[in-house]
């Protein structure tokens, strides 16, 4: 990283799919520490700024990694410079193993911190000889985090690592993700505010293609109306044992609140 210079620096991000315009001009950055969340009602373009980032969709627009422009390389030179990629789906390989699943994913030549990801893990290195596809979403959540902190990555994106996941799995990956960030930092894609709540340090949101809105994470999360205007939520802060319920098109919060320290 530049002395001092945000981790990652997106700028002026634009993507066209089949004619529609969906990232109209993505720009933030965040820093080398921490967890950063990229929030906004579903469709807004989440997904599609993290593929942006990786190069995995077509764009205009400059990113910068560590330093570099990183703009026109090519995925997996991008990724190669020290990003661990956790996709919305996981992309565990259920028929293997799950100390397979960790060995197709070493990146060569580089260190490969099974001790780690065993002891951030222990879950993960007691169930090596187990076909991932027989894992619980969670136990598969935390394969996907461990086999982005196997390589030495410098930042890792985790999109919607909740999604689909009961609440108490959700506790779980919760868990998983703060024990992720205190080694590397992370760009979270997240609906669940809760999670966010407890994880993240500052906010990214998006609306339509576009950053609306930037800032620490507690600033906009415990500002109800805010929350209501930029995520269509009601409550921003539901009590213990409770569910917040959302439209379908909105982040929802569910029933846990931020640990105390
Ligand atoms: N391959 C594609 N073909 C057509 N439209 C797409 C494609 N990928 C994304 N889109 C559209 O782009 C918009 C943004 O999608 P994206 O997945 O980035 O949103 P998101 O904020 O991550 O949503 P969600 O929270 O539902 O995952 C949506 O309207 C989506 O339908």
């Amino acid at each position: 990283m530049s002395a001092g210079g945000p981790l990652l620096d997106a700028a002026d991000l634009q993507v066209w799919i089949e004619g529609s315009h969906i990232l109209q001009g993505v720009s933030f950055s965040m820093p080398g520490r921490g967890v950063t969340a990229l929030l906004g009602r579903n469709g807004v373009g989440k997904t599609t700024t993290v593929k942006a980032l990786l190069g995995l969709v077509p764009r205009t627009g400059r990113v910068d990694f560590d330093g570099a422009d990183i703009t026109a390389h090519p995925t997996h030179a991008i990724v190669a410079r020290g990003i661990g990629y956790v996709p919305e789906d996981r992309g565990v390989f259920s028929a293997l193993t799950v100390a397979e699943n960790l060995r197709i994913a070493e990146r060569r030549p580089g260190r490969h911190r099974y001790d780690l990801v065993h002891e951030l893990f222990p879950e993960i290195g007691k169930r090596a000889d187990q076909p991932a596809g027989t894992l619980s979403g969670g136990q598969q959540q935390m394969l996907a985090i461990g086999r982005a902190l196997l390589n030495d990555n410098k930042l890792l994106i985790v999109d919607e690592p909740t999604k689909g996941l009961a609440p108490r799995v959700v506790r779980e990956v919760a868990d998983a993700v703060a024990r992720a960030a205190k080694q590397v930092p992370v760009l979270l894609v997240e609906q669940n505010l809760s999670l966010v709540r407890r994880v993240a340090d500052r906010t990214v949101v998006l609306d339509a293609g576009r950053v609306v809105h930037t800032g620490p994470a507690l600033e906009l999360l415990d500002d109800a109306d805010r929350v209501r205007e930029l995520l269509g939520v009601a409550r921003t802060a539901a009590g213990p044992g409770g569910t917040d319920s959302a439209p379908s098109t909105s982040t929802a919060e569910t029933a846990e609140g931020r640990r105390p320290a």
